[in-house]
């Protein structure tokens, strides 16, 4: 299945879920060395769920993500998405699906911003609400509300985030995810270099997000922040491949 009219091949409330997967990697660079990361994976995650995913350095937390975002093509197993009112497998859908997926239900927030240079941070949030239909004067509004809730100078603004410091270009991330309402969410390490106030401010943010019904799957090395969004917990030591 790639796309299906029918979402009860998903229970009621859930938003994601992952059967059988498995990640593999292949250097060819390194004489064809493989690498297995997780296999027969199974998880799903409901509205209003925040999932931590667990587990000591190299346990694939990140891999994990990246494939329930579509970066990564596992080897085996589907990854269902509700997406209006279908249900779409990212592991077999066509680019095109994965956009769209992306574009309205599926959000990702990853540890490092990667934009087109030289477009201003402003634009860069207001885009998504644009995007879908959003009266440009209301985007805008919505845009430098979170910025300035983000503590990104308003000097900064009109500026491409290509010079910004480590936590300014963090929060910007944030922002270009944050401003729209996704019904689903990716975090990896969304907290990472942002100092005490901003990672509470992030930290609300999520806490809302999921609040309002969004499914979240993150991962968070801060303690305090795991504490304070986590619904759950998925460890993945056990998932290693044998
Ligand atoms: N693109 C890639 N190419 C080759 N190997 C990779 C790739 N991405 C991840 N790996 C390998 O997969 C394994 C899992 O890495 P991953 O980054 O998913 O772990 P993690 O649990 O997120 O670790 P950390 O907590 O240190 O960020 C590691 O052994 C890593 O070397």
């Amino acid at each position: 299945m790639t796309t299906s009219p029918d979402t009860r091949v998903l229970e009621a409330g859930v938003m994601m879920k992952a059967e059988g997967l498995a990640k593999s990697f292949v250097l060819h660079n390194q004489g064809g060395v493989r690498l297995d990361v997780f296999s027969g994976l199974d998880l799903e995650v409901g509205r209003g769920e925040c999932l931590i995913l667990a587990g000591p350095s190299g346990a694939g937390k990140s891999s994990l993500l990246r494939s329930l975002y579509a970066n990564y093509k596992p080897q085996a197993g589907s990854v269902l998405v509700r997406h209006d009112n279908t249900v779409v497998d990212l592991c077999s859908a066509e680019p095109y699906e994965i956009l769209e997926v992306r574009r309205r239900t599926l959000g990702y927030v990853s540890q490092f911003l990667r934009v087109i240079p030289r477009v201003p941070t402003i634009d860069l949030v207001v885009e998504p609400l644009t995007v879908r239909g959003v009266d440009p004067a209301e985007a805008r509004e919505r845009a430098g509300t979170l910025l300035a809730r983000l503590r990104i100078p308003e000097a900064l603004w009109g500026l491409p985030p290509a010079t910004f410091s480590g936590g300014e270009q963090q929060r910007v991330n944030i922002a270009m995810t944050f401003v729209q309402d996704y019904p689903i969410l990716l975090l990896d390490e969304p907290t990472a270099s942002l100092d005490l106030e901003n990672r509470r401010t992030v930290t609300d943010l999520i806490d809302e997000a999921r609040r309002r019904g969004a499914a979240i799957v993150g991962i968070f090395h801060d303690a305090e922040v795991r504490a304070a969004v986590g619904t759950r917990s998925y460890d993945l030591t056990e998932r290693k491949a044998a």
